[in-house]
């Protein structure tokens, strides 16, 4: 299972955080099972101290990889000094008072407190559950995370009340075979489930990048058409009015002849993150090529959408305390009508609004023209 989390590692088209922390705890678990098997042929050092060591220290690689996929970290010096303490209190068990029994409550009794803490980490972050829900790597996960904590739990517990549960996992009776089988898959399935969040990571990534702009951060042309679509769609159901505002920023070529195109960058960034904050968060900012940007203002008829654009025109140029020079807009806004036959002729109606707006001197807002009917109207995409 390590070595399958390792290639998957190197074969992962894009860094994933915490993968690398996952795959170290894998081989950890590796480590462990291999010098605990050993025990009748190495040192008990090597065999209890170390492999119980090793077993512990997965468990908190696996959760700082977890920490590390969502951006955040655990407090290592807390939990190496809880290592630390088991190992002595371990390496005591062994050679100055040896009790396998106290050895087995005090490190599965660990094991099973990190599996429930790390399964709630999970069930509990925020960036853990996108807008589809829980991914199935997180559910997976957790999921294996509870159960493997069960079965440690079960097991310090029957190694503390239970005159069988005195003896080593690799015993022959009946119920350490059920807990060796119970780890072995625990652990394979938890492999399992990080190369499944690492998989739902990379998507999420693909997919958002295929959607956005990568300067700007706005969404893309391909992402305007699908939501121009939709508005289309709907509109043509329920007659909702929505409104498309055009935003060109004035002489930006003589920004980047004056500044130089990464000034001149920031400015488009700036800029688009002002609009953002200016618009609801349902409305739809992207770019549409070079310093021309496209909102979709959802749900919105013109005398609201004017309000917007107007706010849009006096405080989306603001520059705050950013070094960036300084630089006007011109804006065209359309509202929807059903006698816009398609989304492009929309569209066009703010860029001939927008270009109004720049004949008549920039740093200004024009109104497009109503649409003019053309042939029979628009039949609806879907039955009313
Ligand atoms: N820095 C930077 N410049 C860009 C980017 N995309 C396009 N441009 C530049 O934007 C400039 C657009 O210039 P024009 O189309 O002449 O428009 P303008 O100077 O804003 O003039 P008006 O729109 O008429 O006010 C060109 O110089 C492009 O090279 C970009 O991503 N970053």
């Amino acid at each position: 299972m390590a070595v399958v989390l390792s290639l998957l590692a190197r074969a992962t088209p894009l860094p994933v955080p915490g993968l690398r922390a996952w795959v170290g705890g894998a081989w950890l678990v590796f480590v462990a099972l291999l010098l605990l098997g050993l025990r009748d042929w190495i040192p008990p050092i090597a065999s209890i101290t170390l492999g119980n060591g090793a077993l512990v220290l997965a468990y908190i690689v696996w959760l700082a990889g977890s920490a590390w996929h969502f951006g955040q970290r655990i407090d290592f010096r807390f939990w190496l000094a809880i290592w630390a303490v088991v190992l002595a209190v371990v390496t005591w068990f062994a050679y100055g008072a040896p009790s396998f029994r106290a050895r087995v409550v005090i490190v599965a009794g660990l094991c099973a407190y990190i599996g429930i803490y790390h399964a709630y980490f999970l069930l509990r972050h925020p960036r853990a559950t996108s807008r589809f829900g829980k991914s199935i790597g997180i559910t997976l996960t957790t999921s294996w995370l509870g159960l493997l904590a069960a079965v440690y739990g079960l097991r310090a517990l029957h190694a503390s009340i239970l005159p069988q549960g005195n003896s080593g996992l690799l015993t022959q009776d009946a119920i350490q075979i059920i807990y060796t089988s119970c780890f072995t898959i625990c652990n394979l399935m938890l492999v399992i489930g990080f190369a499944t969040m690492a998989s739902d990571y990379v998507r999420a990534l693909i997919e958002e990048r295929s959607i956005r702009d990568p300067l700007t951060g706005a969404f893309n042309r391909l992402a305007l058409r699908e939501s121009l679509e939709r508005e289309h769609s709907h509109s043509l159901r329920s007659q909702q009015k929505f409104c498309v505002v055009m935003v060109d920023v004035d002489h930006f070529k003589k920004i980047n002849d004056e500044h130089g195109h990464l000034v001149g960058d920031r400015v488009l960034v700036h800029l688009c993150e002002r609009m953002q904050t200016l618009v609801r968060s349902r409305d739809v900012v992207a770019r549409f090529g070079g310093e021309e940007f496209v909102i979709v203002m959802l749900d919105t008829s013109l005398p609201e959408a004017l309000q917007a654009a107007r706010r849009i025109l006096s405080e989306a140029t603001h520059l705050g305390d950013t070094s960036l020079p300084s630089f006007t807009i011109s804006l065209g806004l359309a509202e929807w009508s059903v006698e816009d036959g398609s989304i492009d002729a929309l569209v066009s109606r703010a860029d001939a609004a927008l270009y109004a707006a720049k004949v008549k001197g920039r740093n200004r807002l024009e109104i497009a023209e109503n649409p003019v009917p053309s042939g029979p109207p628009p039949v609806a995409l879907t039955p009313t």
